[in-house]
């Protein structure tokens, strides 16, 4: 029995349950949290305060949000022989070959949905186009640009794909709001559902490895490795013009292909040449290392640049405040900071030296694998634009505090074979200045991109389907054929205070409107994908608080579970100057400056490449961070 006060009236029912069967300090610790939940308080802590918040709420999810779906019946293996990141995934855990790897199941933060509402209720086309349908787009102001928006697309590329039915399903839009759909009723296959051999019955299986391993440029397979690689020098394969190259179908030559567009093909093809230059350096320092050597060292070095760029760049621009600020760069730094762990290495533990260089990778029990919540709460197409902005490069035109437009490309016109040519065209510099210029779509209700509502999709192997596809629709329906919990269960389950009313929600008058004409008075039956979309948001986060929470967990886990992050991020397995590259690259703009020397100093004002570049830098602030106060 866990530790809560018989006067348990403020606390809901369902969560009741949940805190009775956590340990005592759990469940005292579950109480500290609760409370300063209620009152609104955690973001608005000073940043030592906010972080130990966060450290606690972290151990809570890590103990009562870690769910493993599917059996483990890998092998153990010689971890020294495979001191590499495998084509599969295999070989990471250290004593369990196929934990991560390619095909196996992908687990969960909570039990499956609980309610009983049926899968078409309310139906899926109807919140598409009464909630989610961009009426104008919203935009993220100067706080994230296109670049930003393509980064997260990179990324889910990396982790996470759920293997589909043979099985074709139709959904056909009720005549209600049949005429404000740009498809009547449209086709797809359901996800396929693997019996899983645990108590879970069955569960979806991930296509792509979940390691962050760079799969996304390097391929998911042995096939796919065999696609991308030069086989001379350890390099990955890229066209002269430092772009993708394409094959005879006109698909892009590279780790994933499906659903691209040129402002994701063309990270990939940045981090190819990331790649090819730290073969080159390799080849200099160890002209003894062969092809295979070069490779894999190359890779392992590429993918920690990744994984550093998006932990202590990009996701510090997506949760713009000091406390967050400070949270993630102790994950890859810890407490003592950047100087002291450069100095001296990774002694003193996760808190104080990160979880980067940690003696063990730690998985909380649970083998790792990435999660149907964290899936749910990636669904961000509200990011994409409808058009992309080009921006006029000529020499005499350079101004990076206003660039002037040349013209705009639809997005429909840069998705696709046909896309990769357009992308060609403009060039690998311009679509770069160009989307660093743009601010990406807000992630908000009414912001869903139309042209996504008839949407060519693609195989695995990068060929379009013949079915046009409905995004906005699909995406709800999805997350309740997975059984994701909805909003409210969601939360409890994530050990939040659920809403009551849909003013708990937000304060938008016309937002809780059309939320009573979809949902009535039913709050439970609110959709997650609707609700993080409606959420108020913390002030600098450019995501809800809910989404955050599993970002939180997941965002650590990554890195700490992982061998090549933690046991073998070394001098032995990476190199000495394979090391150095990664500790010595800091964000995106340190990897763009390494390919195109003089491209941000003409083209970018602020700070990092992942915010609007013509807005300020950050400004200096003179207060060390963990001593700034409340925001
Ligand atoms: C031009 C850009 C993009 C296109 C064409 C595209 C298209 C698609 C398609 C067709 C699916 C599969 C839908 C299904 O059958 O369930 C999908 C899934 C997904 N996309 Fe995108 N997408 C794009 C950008 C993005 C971005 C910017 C994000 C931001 C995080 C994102 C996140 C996801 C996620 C989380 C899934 C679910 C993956 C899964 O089911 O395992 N996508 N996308």
């Amino acid at each position: 029995m866990g530790f809560y006060p018989s006067s348990s009236w403020f606390l809901h029912p369902e969560l009741q349950h949940i805190v009775s069967k956590m340990s005592y300090l759990d469940s005292f610790l579950f109480y500290i949290v609760d409370l300063v939940d209620k009152l609104g308080l955690w973001h608005r802590f000073p940043v030592l305060l906010g972080v130990a918040y966060l450290g606690i709420r972290r151990h809570l999810h890590q103990r009562y949000n870690l769910i493993h779906v599917g059996g483990t019946n890998g092998q153990r293996y010689d971890t020294d022989e495979f001191s590499y990141r495998t084509a599969d995934g295999k070989c990471n855990h250290p004593s369990d070959d196929s934990v991560g790897s390619q095909g196996t199941f992908i687990g969960r933060n909570m039990p499956p949905c609980t309610s009983q509402y049926g899968i078409l209720d309310p139906h899926p086309s109807v919140v598409a186009t009464k909630l989610l349908a961009r009426k104008r787009f919203i935009d993220n102001g100067d706080q994230f640009n296109v670049i930003a928006c393509s980064w997260i697309q990179f990324m889910i590329h990396d982790w996470v794909d759920h293997l589909e039915d043979t099985h074709q399903i139709e959904l056909k839009a009720p005549e209600e709001v049949a005429s404000g759909c740009p498809l009547k009723s449209f086709k797809f296959f359901r996800t396929k559902k693997e019996l899983s051999g645990d108590h879970h019955k069955s569960g979806s299986v991930n296509t792509r490895t979940p390691w962050w391993d760079g799969s996304v440029i390097y391929g998911n397979d042995e096939a796919g490795m065999r696609r991308v690689r030069v086989f001379k020098d350890g390099k990955l394969r890229i066209s002269g013009d430092g772009l993708l190259e394409r094959d005879e179908r006109g698909v892009p030559i590279s780790g994933d292909i499906r659903n691209s567009w040129s402002g994701f093909s063309l990270l990939q093809a940045l981090f190819v040449k990331e790649h090819n230059s730290v073969c080159e350096m390799l080849k200099e320092r160890y002209p003894d290392f062969d092809d295979e050597k070069l490779y894999r060292t190359a890779r392992l070095v590429t993918s920690a640049v990744i994984a550093k760029v998006h932990t202590i760049d990009w996701t510090i621009e997506l949760l713009k405040t000091d406390t967050l600020t400070a949270g993630m760069r102790i994950n890859w730094y810890g407490f003592l900071g950047k100087k002291v762990k450069d100095t001296i290495g990774a002694r003193f533990g996760p808190i104080l030296s990160g979880l980067v260089g940690l003696k063990k990778p730690k998985d909380h029990g649970v083998p790792y694998s990435l999660t149907e919540e964290f899936v749910s709460v990636y669904r961000m197409h509200c990011l994409l634009p409808d058009t992309l902005i080009l921006r006029d490069m000529s020499p005499e035109k350079v101004d990076k505090a206003n660039p002037k437009i040349e013209r705009e490309v639809l997005m429909t016109e840069l998705i696709g074979k046909e896309g990769g040519k357009k992308g060609s065209k403009i060039g690998f510099e311009q679509l770069l200045v160009s989307m660093g210029h743009q601010s990406c779509g807000a992630l908000t209700l009414w912001n869903y991109p139309n042209w996504m509502r008839s949407l060519v999709a693609q195989d695995i192997d990068g060929e379009d389907r013949p079915d046009l596809i409905d995004m906005a629709a699909l995406e709800i329906y999805r997350d309740r054929e997975r059984g994701v919990p909805r909003y409210n269960e969601f939360r409890k389950n994530l050990l939040m205070s659920p809403i009551s009313k849909w003013e708990d929600l937000t304060d938008d008058k016309e937002a809780i409107e059309a939320l009573r004409e979809v949902y009535g008075d039913d709050i439970e039956k609110l959709d997650l994908n609707v609700g993080l979309h409606a959420a108020k948001k913390i002030k600098g986060f450019a995501i809800s608080e809910t989404a955050f929470f599993i970002f939180l967990l997941v965002a650590s886990r990554r890195l700490e579970a992982d061998r090549f992050f933690t046991t073998d991020f070394n001098e032995k397995t990476y190199t000495k100057e394979g090391l150095q590259w990664v500790n010595t690259t800091e964000t995106l703009k340190d990897v763009i400056d390494r390919h195109f020397p003089s491209l941000t100093n003409q083209w970018m004002r602020c700070t990092s490449a992942f915010s609007v570049w013509s807005s300020d830098p950050d400004p200096t602030k003179w207060l060390p961070l963990y001593l700034r106060s409340a925001p």
